[in-house]
């Protein structure tokens, strides 16, 4: 998974840094500015929630999954062009993710409860 999360860092990297806003749509993302990247991520997000709640219930293989899936993969891609955009990529949000693997949520809640 993370190779091709690598990949695409490094394609929304040259994008940013070299991209024109008329022909991609990563350049133009970063032209328009962090409100815009928000925007679409704040919108991604609720396409996403709506998506879920059809899917329940529903069969793997029905549209309504592969709407989930590909709207869980446009709110992923819009956070990664979101991260590029304040100088970050994916590896930091996967360090924090091995961060907490084995760490049980409710204890660091409740150790966080106690300072
Ligand atoms: N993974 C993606 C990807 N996922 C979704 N999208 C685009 O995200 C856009 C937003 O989705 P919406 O459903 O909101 O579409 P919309 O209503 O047209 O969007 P707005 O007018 O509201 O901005 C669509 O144009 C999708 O094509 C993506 N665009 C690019 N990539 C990757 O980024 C790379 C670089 O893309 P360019 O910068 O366009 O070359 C590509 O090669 C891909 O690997």
């Amino acid at each position: 998974m993370s190779d091709m999360l690598t990949q695409l860092d490094r394609v929304l990297r040259l994008r940013m840094e070299q991209g024109d806003a008329e022909s991609s749509y990563v350049a133009s993302l970063h032209h328009k500015g962090l409100n815009k990247i928000l925007e679409k991520v704040g919108e991604e997000a609720t396409e996403l929630v709506l998506a879920a709640k059809d899917a329940e219930g529903k069969a793997l293989d029905s549209d309504e999954h592969r709407a989930l899936i590909g709207e869980t993969a446009d709110l992923w891609f819009h956070s990664l062009v979101m991260l590029a955009h304040l100088g970050t990529d994916h590896r930091a949000v996967l360090d924090e993710l091995g961060r907490r693997f084995g760490l049980s949520g409710l204890e660091e809640k409740a150790a966080r409860a106690k300072n």
